[in-house]
C-alpha cells in the first residue's frame, strides 16, 4: 500500500533505528510491513547488516536486502571496487512495487544521504523515491552542523518535487547542549512543521538490559487516542494493537511477496534468526522483550503521523524551549 523512503542528512545519523521504530509500531498495530535495504555496504557476507538490527528491535521479519558490498563506501563506489554489478534502480523499484501490493507498509532505507549514488549513471535514493511516488522521511542529527545538512537535504528534495513525510532526530543526547536545544526550533523552521520524532540516545540498546531512561516523551506524550492524525505518513490500518508489546503475536506473515531477506539473489543469510513471527502458520509466537521494550520506546518517540504519540510541543516544553 504505502512506501516510505527513509533517508538521512548523512550516514550514521540513525536511519536504521528510526526505520526499526516505524516498523515496530506498524507491526504492533497489525499492519503487514516489509523493510527493504536496496544496498547494504560496509559489511561482509556473514556480518550483521542494518536489517538484522531492524529485525532484532522491531520483530519484523519481512526484510529484503537487494545487494551487499563489503567496503564501507557509497553503493556505487562499493560496487565499482568489488567488481560486482551495482544495484539497478529499475529492478529495485520493481521489487518494491511488488512488495507494496502485498504489504500495508514498505519501508525503504537508503545508504548514507539522499544523493548518494547507487551506480555510475548517478541514480540516487531521490530517484527511487520519485519513481515510487513515495514520501521521504529525513533523519537528522541534533548537534551543531545539522542545520546546514538538513537545509541541503530539504532543498534537494524540494528541487526534485519529493514529498517530506517528516523530520526525525535520530539520537537525542541525554544531556543536550545549547546547540542541540536551539536546533529543535531551527530544524522545525527548516521543515516548516513540528518534528515527527526524536529517538533518545541509547535506543538501540534495547534488549541488552540497558533501555535508556525515558528522556523523550515522558510528560510529552499525548494520549494514544490522538494517534489518528489525518496527515499521517503511515496508514492507520488495523484496529488496536493486535501484536501489543509483549502479548502473543502473529503467526508467520502469509502475505509476503516473494521470500524474505537473503532469498532473492542476496548473499546474506537470514541471520535474524530470533524466531519472531516465524512460527508455523496459525501458531502464535511470542514477541521477545526486546521488541516490547523497543515498541514502547518507539511509541513515545514518534509522532502520530508515524504511528506514535510523541508530542513535539510537549518535548519543547520539557526542554524549556520556547520556539
Ligand atoms: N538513538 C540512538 N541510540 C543509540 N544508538 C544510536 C541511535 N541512533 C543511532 N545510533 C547508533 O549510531 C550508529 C549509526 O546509526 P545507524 O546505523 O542507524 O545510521 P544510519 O543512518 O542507518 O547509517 P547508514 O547510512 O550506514 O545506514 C549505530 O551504531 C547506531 O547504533
Ligand atoms: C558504509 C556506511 N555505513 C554507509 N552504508 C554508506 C555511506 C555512504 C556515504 C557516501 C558519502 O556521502 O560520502
Ligand atoms: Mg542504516
Amino acid at each position: 500500500m504505502s512506501v516510505l523512503v527513509v533517508t538521512g542528512t548523512d550516514t550514521g545519523v540513525g536511519k536504521t533505528i528510526v526505520t526499526a521504530a516505524i516498523a515496530a509500531l506498524a507491526y504492533d498495530r497489525g499492519s503487514s510491513v516489509a523493510v527493504v535495504k536496496p544496498a547494504q555496504t560496509g559489511v561482509g557476507p556473514t556480518e550483521a547488516g542494518d536489517l538484522d538490527e531492524v529485525r532484532r528491535l522491531s520483530g519484523v521479519t519481512t526484510t529484503f536486502e537487494f545487494a551487499r558490498f563489503p567496503d564501507p563506501l557509497s553503493p556505487a563506489a562499493a560496487a565499482r571496487v568489488s567488481g560486482m554489478p551495482p544495484v539497478s534502480l529499475a529492478s529495485a523499484a520493481r521489487r518494491i512495487e511488488e512488495l507494496r501490493e502485498s504489504n500495508q507498509l514498505v519501508l525503504v532505507e537508503g545508504a548514507g544521504g539522499l544523493l548518494v549514488r547507487f551506480d555510475e549513471d548517478g541514480a540516487t535514493l531521490a530517484d527511487l523515491a520519485k519513481r515510487l511516488g513515495a514520501q521521504v522521511l529525513v533523519v537528522t542529527r541534533a548537534a551543531l552542523g545539522t542545520l546546514n545538512h538538513t537545509a541541503l537535504t530539504l532543498e534537494a528534495m524540494a528541487h526534485r518535487g519529493l514529498d517530506l513525510a517528516g523530520l526525525v532526530i535520530g539520537e537525542w543526547p541525554v544531556e543536550p547542549g545549547l546547540a542541540e536545544r536551539c536546533n529543535v526550533a531551527d530544524l522545525e523552521m527548516l521543515a516548516a512543521r513540528p518534528l515527527a520524532g526524536v529517538l533518545p540516545a541509547g535506543a538501540s540498546r534495547c534488549g541488552t538490559g540497558a533501555l535508556p531512561a525515558a528522556t523523550v516523551g515522558s510528560g510529552g506524550a499525548v494520549p494514544p487516542d490522538r494517534a489518528g492524525s489525518p496527515d499521517r505518513a503511515v496508514p492507520p490500518d488495523g484496529a488496536g494493537s493486535p501484536h501489543g508489546a509483549g502479548s502473543p503475536d502473529r503467526a508467520g506473515s502469509p502475505d509476503k511477496a516473494g521470500s524474505p531477506d537473503g532469498a532473492a539473489g542476496s548473499a546474506v543469510g537470514a541471520s535474524g534468526g530470533s524466531g519472531v513471527g516465524g512460527g508455523e502458520s496459525g501458531a502464535p509466537v511470542s514477541r521477545p522483550a526486546t521488541c516490547a521494550d523497543f515498541t514502547t520506546l518507539a511509541r513515545r518517540s514518534l509522532a502520530p503521523s508515524l504511528g506514535g504519540v510523541f508530542d513535539p510541543a510537549a518535548f519543547r516544553r520539557t526542554l524549556k524551549l520556547t520556539g
